[in-house]
Formats: C-alpha cells, structure tokens, sequence
C-alpha cells in the first residue's frame, strides 16, 4: 500500500528517474484492463508491433506482476516501470499475468540537462490547497506533490516559470493569491521561490528575465483572468510567450480545458507530462479500470453541478453508491423533501430524479443518509441538532450526516472490495460537522488494513483524511477529485490529451 510518505518518497525517486516507458518484454493473452481516456492518450501492446495509439480510443494495459509487487518505490528505469506494471496488477485482482505497458505522453523525465539547462519551463501545478481565514495553509499535499517535478527541473538548470489557480475568483480575489504558499514552496524546493503579482505582462517579463537557471518564479492566481477557464486563444498565447516549453503536472486541473491546462500547448513544445500528472494516472488507470468487486463510490463535498453528472456514469460500474455532503439536499428534494436553507441545485433536480430511477434499474445500491446534522447557519459556533433526513426544518441547513447514516454507511462499506472516495461527509472543517467525515476516513483506513483498495481523491478530501491521521493507511491518495472521477468514467481529460506523445517503444 502507499503511504503519503512512501508516495512523497516515491515521487522523489521519480524525479530522479529519466524516463517511464517501456516495461517489460513478454506477450500473452491475459487480463486487460481497458480503459477509455482519449484516442491520443495512453496504450499498451502486447506484441513486438505497436499498436496504432491514434485509431484506439481504449487504452490496454496488461500486467505480468502481482499486486503486493514493487508498490511506489521507484530506485531504477526499470523499476519503475516494474512498479507500474504492479499497480495495474492490482486492476488484475493479484492474478499473475504477462504482458506490457507503454506510456504514449512524452514526459518530463525524457528531457534532460542539454534539453533544460537556461531554459524557461513554464509549469502547471495544482495548487489549489486550503487556506483557512488566516491565510493559512491547512494542507499541503498539492503543494508537496508538485515538488519532485520542479526540483528535476531545477536540478538540470531550466528556469521553472510556477503557474496555478487557486479557488474559483471571479476576477482579481486577495484572498486567492499564491502569495501564502511561497514560504512553504521554498521551504520544500530548498531554493528562494520569487512571487510575481500577476501571470502576464511586462511585470512578469522582467521577473522572468532575472531568473537565474534553477530559479523558481510564481506567477499570480492564473484565474485572476477569465480568459482562463475560456481558454482563450490571446490569453494561452501571452502565458506561452513567456516560456521556452511546457510542463503540465496538474492533475487535479487535467479534467479542465483551460488557457494554461490546455490552450498553451499550441505554443509551447516541447509540453510534457511531469512526474504527479504520470504517477497518477498509472494508480488510477489500472486500480479502476478492472477494479475488485465489490466496487464502491463515496460522493460527498459542494461542487453538486460537477459532480452529479459523474454518478451517471458511476452507476455503470460501481456495485455501491454512498452519496454524503453538500450533494444530497438536491437527491431529497427531487424525492419531495423538504430541505430548509441546504446546499440545492434546482436545476439538476430533474436529474437526481433520473439517477435514482437508473440505480434501481442497475441494481446499484445507492445509498442516501437517513438522518443529517442541521445548523440554524453556516458557522464553527451554529446552534445544531440532528434530525431525520425527511424532517429538516425550515431556516436550517444540513451540515453532516448523522450517527444512523454512518453507521449505513459503514455497514455497506465492509462488503466491498475497493472504494473510491471523493468530497467530504459534511462541512468538516467545522469540528460540530466533522463526524461523519471523520468516521468514513477512519472505516477506510480499516478497510485499507484488510486489503480493500481504497482510493481519496480531492483537495479537501485528502485534507480531510490527513486531518483525522489516516492518510498513509490508504491504498492511493490522488491529488485530483474530479479529475480521478472523469477519469474513472472514461472521459478524456484535456490536460492529458493536449500532451506530446512519447516517442513509440517497441516492446
Ligand atoms: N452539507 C454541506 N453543505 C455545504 N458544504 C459542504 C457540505 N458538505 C461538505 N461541504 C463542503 O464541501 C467542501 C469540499 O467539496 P469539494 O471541493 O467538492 O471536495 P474535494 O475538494 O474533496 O473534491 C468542503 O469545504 C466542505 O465544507
Ligand atoms: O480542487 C480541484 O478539484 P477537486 O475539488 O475536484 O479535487 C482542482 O484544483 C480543480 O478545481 P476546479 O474544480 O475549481 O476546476
């Protein structure tokens, strides 16, 4: 199992680590784990022939090692490679077979010294962590996660041009600038991280143009400008203007096509895969793609309209289906319950009516808490009291799920064999709202124990785990919540697609 400090470990030797390509040389017939991200994306041959990666729209992945194999520890090429291949052995159930994998994104790790010494690398990070109100970082598991890239990078003597968002402002935000992450950043990179105001401009420019090589500039909030999220043409092309080539390891970000997700890419080359963005999508791609069943979904948190549309496919492939959080409000009103003063989408009412009819066609057991805990307002110090999910009085809101629904919950997850878990239980940044997530982190870090696959996805799902102490007991700790999610539906996340291909291997 990975630990979070195994994986940082790991994600360190990674970056030290000049390629991940081939994998091993043997063919057979065995399992497959197939998994749709794209036509451009990712493939596997199991034959000395490559296959064609722009006529596939699957993804193949076949694995000769068993699931306890070489887990994260990465100390050659070919181990990991071999470690690769071992996690997607965990999609096989541990069976041993034969077979290959093959990484069709060129990656950071092929660039070396005289590809990068003096060069302007503009990279894109997730780094949106949480702040609490005193600007404070409350966790830094994006932060860390991003660190084996840029110090590769900073190692052969590239120019590290930092880009990121942080939040979702609506034009120029103090309360989302980067400026809070700079002493950790530089505390992690162990080099002195200069702050820029802004992420273009004339500004930026001669920040860029004192750059020493192995220096580290952060650029302001990227979503400061709404051309951002438009991914507009003029706007990708002024972030590319500032840089020689390109670098995404924001995988939390690659299910957005966005101006520096995506657009810039038309402009920079070459624009590579750093070492988070690959390492992620090795775990996910094989623990999902075939997973052990039975096969459990948690979804939970406040971005109800990004995520709704994922329990359609969820409904596809998970046996269980646990809905918690801020998304549960719009499931009860659809079902004629009366909400108070909730987190509702009125407009995906129609279709938590159309999911809920399609989980009992499926089969899926789709679980809804039975009782919530309600506040008279949103606040650490709100008066609060639990109540049936059916009985939520008018002027309250719903905050967490409550003791019965836990207790549901947990029942249904002892049954599985892997989970995947993204966005909290309930408002657990409240400690009065923080049970219900507190208690899932900690029935899965038990799961974990007893060998189930348990996979967090998401900033505050993450920090919510690391909050209650159980981050290192589970299987994978992913930096991206959408993003895992997507990807588990089989979509294509722009990020990746917008990539360079790797040079093909012959295996
Ligand atoms: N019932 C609720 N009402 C409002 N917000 C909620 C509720 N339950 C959870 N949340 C909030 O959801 C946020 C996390 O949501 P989200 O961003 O979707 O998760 P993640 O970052 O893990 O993907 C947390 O800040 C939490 O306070
Ligand atoms: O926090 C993020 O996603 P997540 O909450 O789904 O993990 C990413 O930084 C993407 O942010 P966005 O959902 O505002 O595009």
């Amino acid at each position: 199992m990975a630990s979070a400090t195994a994986a940082a470990a790991a994600l360190g030797r990674i970056a030290s680590t000049p390629n991940l390509q081939a994998v091993s040389s043997s063919s057979t017939s065995s399992p497959v784990a197939r998994l749709a991200i794209g036509s451009r994306s990712w493939s596997a041959s199991p034959h000395r022939r490559l296959r064609s990666i722009a006529s596939s729209p699957l993804l193949e992945v076949k694995s000769r090692f068993g699931l306890g194999a070489a887990s994260n520890l990465f100390a050659s090429e070919n181990d990991l490679a071999s470690a690769v291949a071992a996690q997607v052995g965990g999609a096989n159930n541990g069976r041993g077979c034969r077979g290959v994998v093959s990484m069709a994104k060129r990656s950071v790790g092929d660039l070396k010294e005289s590809d990068l010494k003096g060069k302007k690398v503009f990279v894109r990070a997730d780094l949106n962590v949480p702040l609490d109100e005193n600007q404070n970082i409350t966790d830094d598991t994006r932060i860390r996660a991003a660190v084996p890239t840029i110090k590769y990078l900073i190692s052969n003597g590239a120019k590290v041009i930092l880009t990121s968002h942080l939040g979702r402002p609506k034009g120029v935000t103090p309360k989302y600038s980067l400026k809070p992450l700079v002493p950790r950043l530089t505390e992690l990179l162990g080099v002195n991280v200069v702050k820029a105001d802004d992420c273009i401009g004339a500004e930026v420019e001669k920040a860029v143009a004192s750059l020493p090589n192995g220096g580290v500039l952060l650029l302001e909030n990227v979503r400061f400008y709404k051309e951002e999220e438009k991914n507009d043409p003029e706007f990708a092309k002024k972030l590319a203007s500032i840089a020689d080539l390109y670098v995404n390891d924001a995988f939390g970000t690659a299910h957005r096509a966005h101006a520096s997700t995506e657009g810039v890419t038309k402009y920079l080359k070459p624009a590579v895969a750093g070492f988070l963005l690959q390492k992620e999508l090795d775990y996910l791609v094989g623990a999902v793609s075939n997973p052990k069943k039975p096969f459990a979904a948690i979804v939970g948190g406040s971005k109800v309209s990004s995520k709704i549309g994922v329990i359609e496919s969820l409904l596809e492939k998970v046996d269980i289906l646990l809905l918690g959080g801020g998304m549960i409000f719009t499931f009860y009103k659809a079902q004629g319950l009366k909400v108070g003063s909730s987190l509702v989408e009125d407009d995906k009412i129609e279709l938590a009516k159309t999911l809920m009819q399609k989980a009992k066609e499926k089969g899926v057991s789709l679980l809804l808490p039975t009782d919530v805990v309600i506040a008279d307002k949103f606040a650490a110090d709100a008066n609060s009291k639990v109540v049936p999910a059916s009985d939520i009085p008018d002027g309250w809101m719903g905050l967490d799920i409550g003791a019965d629904s836990i207790k549901t919950f947990s029942e249904a997850l002892d049954t599985t064999k892997t989970v995947i878990w993204n966005g909290p239980m309930g408002v657990f940044e409240f400690d009065k709202f923080a049970a219900g997530t507190e208690s899932i982190a900690k029935k899965l870090a038990e799961l974990s124990g007893k060998g189930v696959i348990t996979i967090i996805g998401g900033g505050d799902s993450v920090a919510a785990v690391e909050k209650v102490g159980v981050a290192e007991k589970m299987s994978h700790i992913s930096t991206g919540g959408g993003a895992s999610l997507e990807l588990l539906e089989g979509k294509t996340l722009p990020g990746v697609l917008a990539l360079d291909e790797a040079v093909p291997v012959t295996v």
